[in-house]
Protein backbone atom coordinates (compact mmCIF):
# COMPACT_ATOMS: atom_id res chain seq x y z
CA UNK A 1 0.00 0.00 0.00
CA UNK A 2 1.05 3.51 -0.45
CA UNK A 3 0.86 6.28 1.74
CA UNK A 4 -1.90 7.74 -0.31
CA UNK A 5 -4.20 4.70 0.41
CA UNK A 6 -4.04 4.72 4.35
CA UNK A 7 -6.94 6.29 6.21
CA UNK A 8 -6.31 7.48 9.60
CA UNK A 9 -8.87 8.74 12.71
CA UNK A 10 -7.28 11.25 15.51
CA UNK A 11 -6.50 7.93 17.85
CA UNK A 12 -4.90 6.58 15.39
CA UNK A 13 -3.04 9.23 14.46
CA UNK A 14 -2.21 10.02 17.93
CA UNK A 15 -0.69 6.26 18.32
CA UNK A 16 1.48 6.23 15.24
CA UNK A 17 3.19 10.15 16.17
CA UNK A 18 3.57 8.51 19.57
CA UNK A 19 5.61 5.40 18.20
CA UNK A 20 7.45 8.06 16.40
CA UNK A 21 8.87 9.91 19.14
CA UNK A 22 9.21 6.65 21.31
CA UNK A 23 11.97 6.01 18.35
CA UNK A 24 13.87 9.01 19.02
CA UNK A 25 12.48 11.59 16.72
CA UNK A 26 12.21 14.83 18.82
CA UNK A 27 8.65 16.56 18.89
CA UNK A 28 10.55 19.82 17.66
CA UNK A 29 12.29 18.27 14.83
CA UNK A 30 9.33 16.79 13.68
CA UNK A 31 7.32 20.03 13.47
CA UNK A 32 10.14 21.37 11.91
CA UNK A 33 10.38 18.70 9.12
CA UNK A 34 6.37 18.97 8.86
CA UNK A 35 6.05 23.04 8.44
CA UNK A 36 9.35 22.86 6.53
CA UNK A 37 7.27 20.83 4.45
CA UNK A 38 4.22 23.68 4.44
CA UNK A 39 6.32 26.14 4.07
CA UNK A 40 7.46 25.13 0.59
CA UNK A 41 4.24 23.97 -1.31
CA UNK A 42 2.74 27.24 0.22
CA UNK A 43 5.91 28.97 -1.67
CA UNK A 44 4.46 27.51 -4.74
CA UNK A 45 0.94 28.80 -4.68
CA UNK A 46 1.88 32.20 -2.77
CA UNK A 47 3.74 34.79 -4.69
CA UNK A 48 6.69 36.31 -3.25
CA UNK A 49 6.08 39.47 -1.18
CA UNK A 50 2.62 38.83 -0.90
CA UNK A 51 1.04 39.31 2.34
CA UNK A 52 0.29 35.98 4.27
CA UNK A 53 -2.05 35.58 7.60
CA UNK A 54 -1.23 33.13 10.25
CA UNK A 55 -4.21 31.88 12.75
CA UNK A 56 -1.64 30.32 15.21
CA UNK A 57 -3.53 27.54 17.78
CA UNK A 58 -2.80 26.73 21.02
CA UNK A 59 -1.40 23.18 20.21
CA UNK A 60 0.86 21.74 17.53
CA UNK A 61 -1.26 22.87 14.67
CA UNK A 62 -0.58 26.46 15.83
CA UNK A 63 3.01 25.32 16.42
CA UNK A 64 3.11 23.93 12.85
CA UNK A 65 1.82 27.34 11.80
CA UNK A 66 4.08 29.48 13.62
CA UNK A 67 7.18 27.73 11.79
CA UNK A 68 5.48 28.40 9.08
CA UNK A 69 4.93 32.37 9.52
CA UNK A 70 9.17 32.34 10.30
CA UNK A 71 10.07 30.49 7.09
CA UNK A 72 7.31 33.03 5.09
CA UNK A 73 8.90 36.00 6.84
CA UNK A 74 12.39 34.86 6.09
CA UNK A 75 11.57 34.67 2.51
CA UNK A 76 10.43 38.09 2.20
CA UNK A 77 6.62 37.41 2.74
CA UNK A 78 5.05 40.56 4.61
CA UNK A 79 3.68 38.10 7.99
CA UNK A 80 1.25 38.71 10.46
CA UNK A 81 0.12 36.25 13.47
CA UNK A 82 -3.41 36.15 14.76
CA UNK A 83 -2.70 34.41 18.61
CA UNK A 84 -5.55 34.65 20.58
CA UNK A 85 -5.19 31.74 23.18
CA UNK A 86 -2.61 32.47 26.51
CA UNK A 87 -2.08 29.06 27.39
CA UNK A 88 0.12 27.42 24.67
CA UNK A 89 2.03 24.31 24.28
CA UNK A 90 5.46 24.71 25.21
CA UNK A 91 6.73 24.15 22.05
CA UNK A 92 4.30 26.26 20.41
CA UNK A 93 4.68 29.22 23.12
CA UNK A 94 8.20 29.02 22.03
CA UNK A 95 7.99 29.63 18.50
CA UNK A 96 5.65 32.23 19.43
CA UNK A 97 7.90 33.96 21.29
CA UNK A 98 10.72 33.86 18.62
CA UNK A 99 7.98 35.24 16.12
CA UNK A 100 7.75 38.12 18.08
CA UNK A 101 11.51 39.04 18.89
CA UNK A 102 11.59 38.81 15.27
CA UNK A 103 9.60 41.51 14.84
CA UNK A 104 6.49 39.57 13.23
CA UNK A 105 3.09 41.86 14.23
CA UNK A 106 0.96 39.79 16.46
CA UNK A 107 -2.56 40.58 17.31
CA UNK A 108 -5.22 38.88 20.17
CA UNK A 109 -8.37 40.84 18.70
CA UNK A 110 -9.86 40.38 15.16
CA UNK A 111 -10.51 43.89 15.34
CA UNK A 112 -7.16 45.48 14.74
CA UNK A 113 -6.07 42.37 11.99
CA UNK A 114 -5.48 44.18 8.71
CA UNK A 115 -6.18 42.32 5.51
CA UNK A 116 -3.56 39.77 3.58
CA UNK A 117 -3.79 37.66 0.36
CA UNK A 118 -3.77 34.60 2.45
CA UNK A 119 -4.85 32.96 5.25
CA UNK A 120 -3.04 29.83 7.25
CA UNK A 121 -5.14 27.85 9.51
CA UNK A 122 -3.36 26.62 12.08
CA UNK A 123 -5.78 27.15 14.82
CA UNK A 124 -6.46 23.14 15.35
CA UNK A 125 -5.79 19.86 14.19
CA UNK A 126 -6.61 16.05 15.18
CA UNK A 127 -6.51 17.19 18.38
CA UNK A 128 -9.70 18.95 18.31
CA UNK A 129 -11.57 17.82 21.25
CA UNK A 130 -15.10 19.78 21.66
CA UNK A 131 -16.96 22.46 20.24
CA UNK A 132 -15.61 25.83 19.40
CA UNK A 133 -17.10 28.28 20.98
CA UNK A 134 -17.20 32.50 22.27
CA UNK A 135 -14.21 34.42 20.83
CA UNK A 136 -12.72 31.64 18.84
CA UNK A 137 -16.06 30.60 17.05
CA UNK A 138 -16.54 34.68 16.33
CA UNK A 139 -12.80 34.68 14.58
CA UNK A 140 -13.35 31.92 12.50
CA UNK A 141 -16.66 33.34 11.26
CA UNK A 142 -15.14 36.51 10.71
CA UNK A 143 -12.33 34.93 8.76
CA UNK A 144 -14.92 32.87 6.44
CA UNK A 145 -16.70 36.10 6.12
CA UNK A 146 -13.72 37.78 4.46
CA UNK A 147 -12.64 37.02 1.05
CA UNK A 148 -9.02 35.81 1.57
CA UNK A 149 -8.26 32.19 0.50
CA UNK A 150 -7.77 29.87 3.50
CA UNK A 151 -5.57 26.99 3.30
CA UNK A 152 -5.84 24.74 6.64
CA UNK A 153 -2.68 23.08 7.91
CA UNK A 154 -4.00 19.24 8.54
CA UNK A 155 -7.44 19.46 8.73
CA UNK A 156 -9.40 23.06 8.64
CA UNK A 157 -10.19 24.29 12.27
CA UNK A 158 -13.46 23.18 13.63
CA UNK A 159 -14.11 19.63 11.54
CA UNK A 160 -14.57 16.43 13.76
CA UNK A 161 -11.11 14.45 12.46
CA UNK A 162 -13.16 11.55 12.14
CA UNK A 163 -16.50 12.22 11.39
CA UNK A 164 -16.16 15.28 9.50
CA UNK A 165 -18.76 16.81 11.99
CA UNK A 166 -18.53 20.79 12.16
CA UNK A 167 -18.03 21.43 15.95
CA UNK A 168 -19.55 24.60 16.60
CA UNK A 169 -18.02 25.92 13.59
CA UNK A 170 -15.14 25.51 11.11
CA UNK A 171 -13.01 27.08 8.24
CA UNK A 172 -14.10 26.83 5.43
CA UNK A 173 -10.97 26.26 3.69
CA UNK A 174 -9.65 26.72 0.13
CA UNK A 175 -6.98 24.20 0.45
CA UNK A 176 -6.46 21.26 2.82
CA UNK A 177 -2.63 20.42 3.45
CA UNK A 178 -3.29 16.91 5.40
CA UNK A 179 0.04 15.94 7.45
CA UNK A 180 1.24 12.52 7.27
CA UNK A 181 -1.63 10.34 6.48
CA UNK A 182 -5.46 11.10 4.83
CA UNK A 183 -7.47 11.70 8.64
CA UNK A 184 -11.15 10.22 8.08
CA UNK A 185 -13.23 13.13 8.54
CA UNK A 186 -11.48 14.37 5.10
CA UNK A 187 -13.33 11.80 2.99
CA UNK A 188 -16.49 12.22 4.75
CA UNK A 189 -19.07 13.82 3.19
CA UNK A 190 -20.66 16.64 5.36
CA UNK A 191 -16.84 17.73 5.61
CA UNK A 192 -16.77 18.86 1.66
CA UNK A 193 -17.81 22.11 2.23
CA UNK A 194 -14.92 23.14 4.53
CA UNK A 195 -11.78 21.21 3.02
CA UNK A 196 -11.52 22.70 -0.46
CA UNK A 197 -8.74 21.23 -2.31
CA UNK A 198 -7.21 18.46 -0.07
CA UNK A 199 -3.53 16.85 -0.86
CA UNK A 200 -1.32 15.08 1.31
CA UNK A 201 1.81 16.38 2.91
CA UNK A 202 4.01 13.68 3.24
CA UNK A 203 6.69 13.37 6.11
CA UNK A 204 8.20 9.88 6.05
CA UNK A 205 6.19 7.96 8.05
CA UNK A 206 7.84 4.86 8.17
CA UNK A 207 5.06 1.63 7.13
CA UNK A 208 6.53 -0.37 10.20
CA UNK A 209 4.62 2.42 12.49
CA UNK A 210 1.80 2.72 10.11
CA UNK A 211 1.41 -0.74 10.26
CA UNK A 212 2.01 -1.52 13.71
CA UNK A 213 -1.27 0.59 14.71
CA UNK A 214 -3.64 -0.43 11.86
CA UNK A 215 -2.45 -3.97 10.76
CA UNK A 216 -1.28 -5.45 8.44
CA UNK A 217 -4.65 -5.30 6.44
CA UNK A 218 -5.88 -1.93 6.96
CA UNK A 219 -9.67 -1.31 7.54
CA UNK A 220 -9.92 1.80 5.90
CA UNK A 221 -8.27 2.28 2.09
CA UNK A 222 -8.78 5.30 0.18
CA UNK A 223 -8.94 4.44 -3.21
CA UNK A 224 -6.53 5.70 -5.73
CA UNK A 225 -5.38 5.76 -9.64
CA UNK A 226 -3.19 2.99 -8.79
CA UNK A 227 -5.07 0.69 -7.16
CA UNK A 228 -8.07 1.03 -9.43
CA UNK A 229 -6.49 0.13 -12.35
CA UNK A 230 -4.57 -2.36 -11.08
CA UNK A 231 -7.75 -4.31 -11.04
CA UNK A 232 -8.84 -3.67 -14.45
CA UNK A 233 -9.05 -6.71 -16.68
CA UNK A 234 -6.72 -5.34 -18.68
CA UNK A 235 -4.64 -6.50 -20.38
CA UNK A 236 -6.43 -9.07 -21.49
CA UNK A 237 -5.18 -12.71 -22.46
CA UNK A 238 -3.92 -13.01 -25.67
CA UNK A 239 -5.49 -16.47 -26.43
CA UNK A 240 -9.63 -15.53 -25.33
CA UNK A 241 -12.93 -15.85 -26.41
CA UNK A 242 -16.34 -14.14 -25.61
CA UNK A 243 -17.32 -16.65 -22.86
CA UNK A 244 -14.14 -16.58 -21.22
CA UNK A 245 -14.42 -12.66 -20.75
CA UNK A 246 -17.65 -13.24 -18.60
CA UNK A 247 -21.26 -13.27 -19.45
CA UNK A 248 -23.62 -11.25 -18.08
CA UNK A 249 -27.09 -10.92 -17.24
CA UNK A 250 -28.52 -7.31 -16.42
CA UNK A 251 -32.76 -7.54 -15.87
CA UNK A 252 -33.72 -3.90 -16.03
CA UNK A 253 -35.87 -1.26 -17.17
CA UNK A 254 -39.96 -0.86 -18.25
CA UNK A 255 -42.05 1.08 -20.55
CA UNK A 256 -41.91 3.82 -17.95
CA UNK A 257 -38.07 3.59 -17.62
CA UNK A 258 -36.59 2.65 -20.82
CA UNK A 259 -33.80 4.45 -20.97
CA UNK A 260 -32.42 2.94 -17.88
CA UNK A 261 -31.88 -0.64 -19.67
CA UNK A 262 -30.23 1.30 -22.49
CA UNK A 263 -27.73 3.46 -19.72
CA UNK A 264 -27.39 0.16 -18.13
CA UNK A 265 -26.25 -1.76 -21.49
CA UNK A 266 -23.73 0.94 -22.16
CA UNK A 267 -22.25 1.17 -18.72
CA UNK A 268 -21.56 -2.89 -18.97
CA UNK A 269 -20.68 -2.54 -22.64
CA UNK A 270 -17.67 0.03 -21.67
CA UNK A 271 -16.61 -2.86 -19.11
CA UNK A 272 -15.68 -4.80 -21.65
CA UNK A 273 -17.71 -7.79 -20.64
CA UNK A 274 -17.58 -10.64 -23.28
CA UNK A 275 -21.34 -11.65 -23.43
CA UNK A 276 -23.97 -8.93 -22.68
CA UNK A 277 -27.56 -10.50 -22.27
CA UNK A 278 -30.43 -7.95 -21.12
CA UNK A 279 -33.68 -8.92 -19.95
CA UNK A 280 -36.31 -6.12 -20.53
CA UNK A 281 -40.33 -5.83 -21.28
CA UNK A 282 -41.05 -7.63 -24.16
CA UNK A 283 -42.16 -4.34 -25.70
CA UNK A 284 -39.03 -2.59 -25.53
CA UNK A 285 -36.78 -5.45 -27.18
CA UNK A 286 -36.19 -4.16 -30.75
CA UNK A 287 -35.68 -0.69 -28.96
CA UNK A 288 -33.01 -2.17 -27.10
CA UNK A 289 -31.61 -4.22 -29.94
CA UNK A 290 -31.96 -0.81 -31.72
CA UNK A 291 -29.40 0.81 -29.37
CA UNK A 292 -27.03 -2.43 -28.30
CA UNK A 293 -27.16 -4.31 -31.50
CA UNK A 294 -24.25 -6.97 -29.71
CA UNK A 295 -26.33 -7.62 -26.60
CA UNK A 296 -28.61 -11.01 -26.35
CA UNK A 297 -31.87 -8.92 -25.95
CA UNK A 298 -34.24 -11.18 -24.05
CA UNK A 299 -38.19 -10.42 -23.81
CA UNK A 300 -40.40 -11.19 -20.51
CA UNK A 301 -43.41 -11.14 -19.93
CA UNK A 302 -44.99 -7.90 -18.69
CA UNK A 303 -47.42 -6.06 -16.60
CA UNK A 304 -50.08 -3.68 -17.57
CA UNK A 305 -47.49 -1.07 -16.78
CA UNK A 306 -45.02 -2.64 -18.91
CA UNK A 307 -42.54 -4.05 -15.85
CA UNK A 308 -41.08 -7.21 -15.92
CA UNK A 309 -43.55 -9.64 -14.66
CA UNK A 310 -41.97 -12.59 -14.56
CA UNK A 311 -38.52 -14.49 -15.70
CA UNK A 312 -39.29 -15.78 -19.53
CA UNK A 313 -39.10 -18.96 -20.72
CA UNK A 314 -36.34 -19.46 -23.53
CA UNK A 315 -36.27 -22.16 -25.97
CA UNK A 316 -32.70 -23.69 -26.31
CA UNK A 317 -31.17 -23.96 -29.84
CA UNK A 318 -32.74 -27.47 -31.27
CA UNK A 319 -35.19 -28.28 -28.64
CA UNK A 320 -38.08 -26.89 -29.20
CA UNK A 321 -39.34 -27.27 -25.63
CA UNK A 322 -39.22 -23.74 -23.54
CA UNK A 323 -38.06 -23.42 -20.25
CA UNK A 324 -37.26 -20.91 -16.95
CA UNK A 325 -34.24 -18.82 -18.15
CA UNK A 326 -31.33 -20.60 -16.38
CA UNK A 327 -30.24 -17.70 -13.98
CA UNK A 328 -27.04 -20.37 -13.00
CA UNK A 329 -25.50 -19.71 -16.98
CA UNK A 330 -24.39 -16.32 -16.31
CA UNK A 331 -21.02 -15.15 -14.51
CA UNK A 332 -22.89 -12.34 -13.16
CA UNK A 333 -26.42 -10.92 -13.17
CA UNK A 334 -27.54 -7.07 -12.12
CA UNK A 335 -30.98 -6.16 -11.48
CA UNK A 336 -32.88 -3.26 -10.94
CA UNK A 337 -32.12 0.15 -12.82
CA UNK A 338 -35.65 1.50 -14.31
CA UNK A 339 -37.20 -1.54 -13.28
CA UNK A 340 -39.92 0.23 -10.80
CA UNK A 341 -41.86 -1.63 -8.03
CA UNK A 342 -44.61 -3.70 -10.34
CA UNK A 343 -41.62 -6.19 -10.56
CA UNK A 344 -41.82 -7.25 -7.03
CA UNK A 345 -42.28 -10.39 -7.50
CA UNK A 346 -39.48 -11.04 -9.36
CA UNK A 347 -36.58 -10.60 -6.77
CA UNK A 348 -36.94 -12.98 -4.67
CA UNK A 349 -36.82 -15.32 -7.63
CA UNK A 350 -33.29 -13.69 -8.48
CA UNK A 351 -32.03 -14.03 -5.32
CA UNK A 352 -31.89 -17.39 -5.31
CA UNK A 353 -29.20 -17.59 -8.44
CA UNK A 354 -26.08 -18.60 -7.46
CA UNK A 355 -23.59 -16.83 -9.27
CA UNK A 356 -22.68 -13.02 -8.04
CA UNK A 357 -25.08 -10.43 -7.90
CA UNK A 358 -25.96 -6.88 -7.99
CA UNK A 359 -29.04 -5.44 -6.70
CA UNK A 360 -29.99 -1.47 -7.48
CA UNK A 361 -32.42 1.02 -7.54
CA UNK A 362 -36.03 -0.27 -7.83
CA UNK A 363 -34.37 -3.71 -6.72
CA UNK A 364 -32.90 -2.44 -3.36
CA UNK A 365 -36.49 -0.54 -2.88
CA UNK A 366 -38.51 -3.78 -3.72
CA UNK A 367 -35.99 -5.66 -0.83
CA UNK A 368 -36.77 -2.63 1.12
CA UNK A 369 -40.81 -3.26 0.71
CA UNK A 370 -40.45 -7.07 1.01
CA UNK A 371 -38.15 -6.85 4.16
CA UNK A 372 -36.01 -9.46 2.64
CA UNK A 373 -32.37 -8.21 3.38
CA UNK A 374 -32.10 -10.85 5.56
CA UNK A 375 -32.54 -13.89 2.47
CA UNK A 376 -29.18 -12.77 1.05
CA UNK A 377 -27.03 -14.04 3.83
CA UNK A 378 -27.56 -17.52 2.86
CA UNK A 379 -26.58 -16.70 -0.83
CA UNK A 380 -23.65 -18.89 -2.36
CA UNK A 381 -22.19 -16.28 -3.87
CA UNK A 382 -21.45 -12.05 -3.01
CA UNK A 383 -24.23 -9.94 -3.07
CA UNK A 384 -23.64 -6.53 -3.83
CA UNK A 385 -26.10 -3.48 -3.03
CA UNK A 386 -25.52 -0.25 -4.71
CA UNK A 387 -27.96 2.50 -2.33
CA UNK A 388 -27.88 6.26 -2.63
CA UNK A 389 -29.17 7.97 0.32
CA UNK A 390 -32.27 7.62 0.04
CA UNK A 391 -32.77 3.68 -1.07
CA UNK A 392 -29.93 3.42 1.85
CA UNK A 393 -32.25 4.57 4.36
CA UNK A 394 -35.10 2.87 3.15
CA UNK A 395 -33.31 -0.66 3.16
CA UNK A 396 -31.60 0.65 6.31
CA UNK A 397 -33.93 2.84 8.60
CA UNK A 398 -32.21 1.90 12.08
CA UNK A 399 -28.89 2.24 10.96
CA UNK A 400 -27.91 6.35 11.67
CA UNK A 401 -26.36 8.15 8.85
CA UNK A 402 -24.04 10.70 10.57
CA UNK A 403 -20.91 9.09 10.15
CA UNK A 404 -21.79 7.33 6.78
CA UNK A 405 -18.44 5.12 6.97
CA UNK A 406 -19.62 3.90 10.23
CA UNK A 407 -23.34 3.61 8.23
CA UNK A 408 -21.94 1.62 5.30
CA UNK A 409 -20.03 -1.27 7.69
CA UNK A 410 -23.23 -1.88 9.51
CA UNK A 411 -25.01 -2.17 6.75
CA UNK A 412 -22.75 -4.84 5.07
CA UNK A 413 -22.96 -6.60 8.30
CA UNK A 414 -26.19 -6.72 8.77
CA UNK A 415 -26.82 -7.66 4.98
CA UNK A 416 -24.32 -9.40 4.52
CA UNK A 417 -23.26 -7.87 1.70
CA UNK A 418 -20.81 -5.81 0.22
CA UNK A 419 -22.66 -1.94 0.43
CA UNK A 420 -21.69 0.35 -1.87
CA UNK A 421 -23.24 3.81 -1.08
CA UNK A 422 -23.26 6.24 -3.47
CA UNK A 423 -22.98 10.14 -3.15
CA UNK A 424 -20.14 13.12 -3.16
CA UNK A 425 -17.73 10.73 -1.14
CA UNK A 426 -18.47 6.85 -2.31
CA UNK A 427 -18.28 4.63 0.48
CA UNK A 428 -18.26 0.67 -0.16
CA UNK A 429 -17.85 -1.99 2.83
CA UNK A 430 -17.85 -5.73 2.94
CA UNK A 431 -19.76 -7.89 5.64
CA UNK A 432 -15.91 -7.86 7.55
CA UNK A 433 -15.64 -4.19 8.01
CA UNK A 434 -13.57 -3.28 4.99
CA UNK A 435 -14.03 -0.18 4.07
CA UNK A 436 -12.94 1.36 0.28
CA UNK A 437 -14.15 5.48 -0.03
CA UNK A 438 -13.70 7.20 -3.27
CA UNK A 439 -12.02 10.54 -2.61
CA UNK A 440 -13.00 12.23 -5.93
CA UNK A 441 -15.70 13.18 -7.74
CA UNK A 442 -18.07 15.86 -9.25
CA UNK A 443 -21.54 17.45 -8.69
CA UNK A 444 -21.93 17.01 -12.20
CA UNK A 445 -23.19 12.82 -11.60
CA UNK A 446 -25.74 13.85 -9.46
CA UNK A 447 -28.25 13.44 -12.48
CA UNK A 448 -30.90 10.59 -13.61
CA UNK A 449 -29.25 7.60 -15.09
CA UNK A 450 -25.56 8.20 -13.44
CA UNK A 451 -26.61 5.07 -11.37
CA UNK A 452 -27.66 2.89 -13.94
CA UNK A 453 -24.28 3.79 -15.41
CA UNK A 454 -22.52 2.96 -12.59
CA UNK A 455 -24.94 -0.62 -12.21
CA UNK A 456 -23.74 -1.85 -15.81
CA UNK A 457 -19.88 -0.70 -15.48
CA UNK A 458 -19.63 -2.73 -11.78
CA UNK A 459 -21.59 -5.69 -12.91
CA UNK A 460 -19.55 -5.59 -16.46
CA UNK A 461 -16.37 -5.68 -14.74
CA UNK A 462 -17.48 -8.53 -12.14
CA UNK A 463 -18.48 -10.59 -14.39
CA UNK A 464 -15.02 -10.69 -15.72
CA UNK A 465 -13.06 -11.03 -13.12
CA UNK A 466 -14.77 -14.00 -10.95
CA UNK A 467 -13.09 -16.76 -10.51
CA UNK A 468 -9.55 -15.18 -10.70
CA UNK A 469 -7.72 -13.53 -8.00
CA UNK A 470 -9.46 -10.37 -7.48
CA UNK A 471 -11.62 -9.45 -4.34
CA UNK A 472 -14.60 -8.28 -5.20
CA UNK A 473 -14.56 -5.50 -3.38
CA UNK A 474 -11.26 -4.02 -5.18
CA UNK A 475 -13.73 -4.26 -8.17
CA UNK A 476 -16.32 -2.36 -7.06
CA UNK A 477 -13.61 0.07 -6.05
CA UNK A 478 -12.57 0.15 -9.34
CA UNK A 479 -16.32 0.76 -10.83
CA UNK A 480 -16.75 3.52 -8.79
CA UNK A 481 -13.50 5.13 -8.75
CA UNK A 482 -13.43 4.70 -12.65
CA UNK A 483 -17.18 5.85 -13.20
CA UNK A 484 -16.18 9.39 -10.95
CA UNK A 485 -13.16 10.07 -13.06
CA UNK A 486 -15.53 10.05 -16.09
CA UNK A 487 -17.71 12.34 -14.97
CA UNK A 488 -14.32 14.34 -14.05
CA UNK A 489 -13.64 14.47 -17.45
CA UNK A 490 -16.45 14.84 -18.99
CA UNK A 491 -17.10 17.79 -16.62
CA UNK A 492 -13.64 19.32 -17.68
CA UNK A 493 -14.65 19.28 -21.12
CA UNK A 494 -18.81 19.86 -20.95
CA UNK A 495 -19.01 21.86 -17.97
CA UNK A 496 -20.45 20.83 -14.51
CA UNK A 497 -23.76 20.71 -16.82
CA UNK A 498 -22.48 18.79 -19.76
CA UNK A 499 -22.87 15.59 -17.84
CA UNK A 500 -25.55 13.47 -18.86
CA UNK A 501 -25.80 10.19 -18.34
CA UNK A 502 -25.41 8.83 -22.36
CA UNK A 503 -22.61 11.34 -22.38
CA UNK A 504 -21.09 9.51 -19.65
CA UNK A 505 -21.14 6.33 -20.56
CA UNK A 506 -19.15 8.29 -23.80
CA UNK A 507 -16.48 9.50 -21.15
CA UNK A 508 -15.09 6.03 -19.67
CA UNK A 509 -13.26 4.74 -21.78
CA UNK A 510 -11.27 7.85 -22.46
CA UNK A 511 -10.34 7.42 -18.88
CA UNK A 512 -8.34 4.46 -19.63
CA UNK A 513 -6.85 5.99 -22.35
CA UNK A 514 -5.64 8.73 -20.11
N1 LIG B 1 1.88 15.40 17.66
C1 LIG B 1 2.92 16.11 17.19
O1 LIG B 1 3.93 16.32 17.79
C2 LIG B 1 2.81 16.72 15.88
C3 LIG B 1 1.57 17.13 15.46
N2 LIG B 1 1.44 17.84 14.34
C4 LIG B 1 0.46 18.91 14.32
O2 LIG B 1 -0.15 19.10 15.57
C5 LIG B 1 -1.54 18.81 15.50
C6 LIG B 1 -1.95 18.02 16.71
O3 LIG B 1 -1.44 18.76 17.76
P1 LIG B 1 -2.18 18.83 19.16
O4 LIG B 1 -1.42 19.80 19.99
O5 LIG B 1 -2.38 17.48 19.66
O6 LIG B 1 -3.64 19.41 18.94
P2 LIG B 1 -4.06 20.67 18.09
O7 LIG B 1 -2.93 21.47 17.62
O8 LIG B 1 -5.06 20.18 17.14
O9 LIG B 1 -4.72 21.66 19.17
C7 LIG B 1 -5.69 21.32 19.96
C8 LIG B 1 -5.33 22.03 21.24
O10 LIG B 1 -6.33 22.97 21.49
C9 LIG B 1 -7.06 22.60 22.66
N3 LIG B 1 -8.45 22.54 22.24
C10 LIG B 1 -9.10 21.45 21.72
N4 LIG B 1 -10.36 21.77 21.43
C11 LIG B 1 -10.52 23.07 21.74
C12 LIG B 1 -11.59 23.98 21.65
N5 LIG B 1 -12.79 23.61 21.16
N6 LIG B 1 -11.42 25.27 22.06
C13 LIG B 1 -10.22 25.65 22.57
N7 LIG B 1 -9.14 24.83 22.67
C14 LIG B 1 -9.30 23.58 22.26
C15 LIG B 1 -6.52 21.26 23.08
O11 LIG B 1 -6.26 21.31 24.45
C16 LIG B 1 -5.23 21.07 22.30
O12 LIG B 1 -4.10 21.37 23.05
C17 LIG B 1 -1.73 18.08 14.22
O13 LIG B 1 -2.99 18.36 13.66
C18 LIG B 1 -0.63 18.61 13.36
O14 LIG B 1 -1.03 19.82 12.79
C19 LIG B 1 2.67 18.10 13.54
O15 LIG B 1 2.32 18.29 12.22
C20 LIG B 1 3.65 16.96 13.64
C21 LIG B 1 4.05 16.82 15.05
K1 LIG C 1 -6.07 23.52 11.05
Amino acid sequence: MTKEQFVVTAAQMRDIETRIFAAGMPVAALMEKVAGLISQRLQAIISPGQCVGILAGPGHNGGDALVVARELHFRGYQVWIYQPFSQLKELTSQHFQYAQNLGITCYQEISQIPNCDFLIDGLFGFGLERKITDSIATAINYFNSKNQPIISIDIPSGLHTDTGEVLGTAIQANYTFCLGLWKQGLLQEQALPYVGKAELIDFDISLADIHAVLGNNPQIKRITKTTALSTLPLPRPLITHKYKQGHLLLICGSKRYAGGAILTGLGARASGVGMLSIAVPESLKMLLVSHLPEALIIGCPETETGAIANLPFVGCGSDSEMHLIDLNSFTTIACGPGLTKDSISLIPEIIKCECPLILDADALNILAQLGTIPTLKPRKSATVLTPHTGEFQRLFPNISYTNRIKAVQIAAQESGAVVLLKGARTAISNPQGGVWINPESTPALARGGSGDVLTGLLSGLLAQIINKETVIEDIVATATWWHSQAGILAAETRTELGVDAFTLTQYLLPVLKR
